[in-house]
């Protein structure tokens, strides 16, 4: 297992960041890159292990993809002529793969195994398996549970009305691509609006979609058409840097090219709230989603309340820096409605405050969030990842704020989000204080 020692006491955090390739968007990039005939493109392409894994993926269906640094070229022939691949479709740690492969395998001519790791075999796939048997899908379960592996028999769709129980992009993705090959007109209305990377990108690729406060209906039968997709840096990649930056003892810095999708930037308005210091320059949109550069500087923070049903799906998977960025704050800052954090990679509640709690944070665990009793400083020490690339970035950023080293235990995870994580600490915590 591989482990990293980060001594990160007195530098302050100051330069410049690219921030990588937006994952969610790149894993979408691929895949309707793959369900169009023709060629698609993609520029600035996250080359985390998530979106390599969706890549090869569609590859082993028949459709040709090359990846060169971060440009992408996609050639199909169209969903029509995939092929049943002749191995397991191999989603490695990826939540987004496994469920908008499910859809869009649920109306297709194939029929595949979907597997994962030891990670995503425990996660729920009820929530998209569920309607999409209501559509008409024939998808199998070797266990009792609804969990990967699940095989996929492709068939013919009816189209249906659905509210998913959970607000989440992943079950209203794979619902919308799978309406795509149903023979009517899908809907899905949302609790709380969840980020819209799809219906953006269907958009892009010429499929004519409706959208209505909290819900989108698409017709299928649609063909589409190939195009060119400009990823944005990955909001949630800056987060770390974001955190980073504002916990520092002194420094500013600029990640630029962040994307600034509004169902996105909830971390943003958090900030705000905890009184950090966050200046948005060079706004701009490319293809369909709008992007600028964050300057931050270090902050005097305070706890604030993060609970509303409207903001959870906004940040959630800030959620361990953002606490991590409270243990930093005077107050309270109380985290609730987010039980969502513990069906992801692992149960994020309970790794955050533990972790933390373990180098000399106060972090009470609620069943569906937690408290933070701050400003606490933290002691050097270790920081299990569990495996989860979120809990590495996190406790390595701790190491900014612990009187001592912090050895982050299991680091390999974070080439699934974030391939130049470290390369990027390392540029940024140059300079020391004195
Ligand atoms: O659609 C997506 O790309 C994602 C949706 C979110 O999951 P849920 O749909 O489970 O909320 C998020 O946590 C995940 O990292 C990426
Ligand atoms: C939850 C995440 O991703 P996924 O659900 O795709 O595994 C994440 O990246 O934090």
């Amino acid at each position: 297992m591989e482990t990293k020692t980060i001594h990160l006491q007195d530098v302050k955090v100051d330069g410049e960041i690219v921030i990588p390739g937006d994952k969610s968007i790149s894993h979408r990039a691929i895949m309707l890159g793959s369900i169009v005939t023709g060629k698609t493109t993609a520029e600035n392409f996250l080359t985390g292990e998530d979106c390599l894994n969706t890549a090869q993926i569609f590859r082993e269906l028949g459709v040709k993809i090359e990846i060169a640094g971060t440009d992408v070229i996609i050639e199909s022939e169209g969903i029509q002529k995939w092929q049943s691949p002749k191995v397991p479709l191999d989603c490695g740690n990826s939540g987004t793969t496994a469920r908008l492969l499910l859809g869009i395998l649920a109306g297709s001519p194939i029929t595949a195994t979907i597997i994962g790791d030891q990670y995503l075999s425990k996660r729920p796939m009820d929530r998209v398996v569920l309607p999409l048997h209501n559509m008409g899908a024939h998808i199998m379960s070797e266990r009792e549970e609804l969990v990967l592996p699940l095989t996929v028999q492709g068939r013919a769709l009816r189209p249906i009305e659905y509210t998913p129980p959970v607000a989440s992009a992943q079950v209203k993705s794979a619902i919308l691509f799978a309406g795509l090959q149903a023979s009517g007109t899908t809907v899905v209305h949302e609790l709380s609006k969840t980020r819209d990377h799809t219906e953006r990108m269907l958009e892009q690729f010429n499929f004519q979609i409706e959208e209505r406060d909290l819900t989108v209906s698409i017709k299928g039968g649609q063909r589409g058409e190939a195009t060119h997709v400009v990823v944005p840096g990955d909001i949630s990649s800056a987060a770390f840097f974001i955190v980073a930056a504002l916990i520092a003892k002194a420094g500013t810095m600029t990640l630029k090219k962040v994307g600034l999708n509004e169902t996105r930037t909830g971390i943003l308005d958090v900030v705000e709230a905890m009184g950090g210091r966050v200046e948005i320059i060079n706004r701009s949109t490319s293809v369909g989603e709008p992007y600028g550069d964050l300057i931050i500087t270090a902050s005097q923070l305070m706890g604030t309340t993060i609970e509303d049903e409207a903001l959870m799906p906004r940040l959630i998977d800030e959620l361990p820096i953002i606490a991590l960025l409270a243990t930093q704050a005077s107050g309270k800052t109380i985290i609730r409605n987010a039980s969502e954090l513990r069906v992801k990679e692992t149960d994020r509640i309970t790794a955050v405050a533990s972790q933390l709690n373990a180098l000399g944070a106060n972090i009470e665990e609620l069943e569906d969030g937690m408290i933070i009793h701050g400003p606490t400083s933290l002691r050097g020490g270790v920081i299990d990842s569990y495996g989860d690339h979120r809990i590495g970035m996190m406790g390595a950023i701790a190491a900014l704020v612990a009187d001592g080293p912090i050895e982050v235990k299991d680091t390999a995870c974070i080439a699934i989000s974030y391939p130049q994580f470290f390369k990027h600490l390392d540029k940024v915590t140059q300079s020391s204080l004195q």
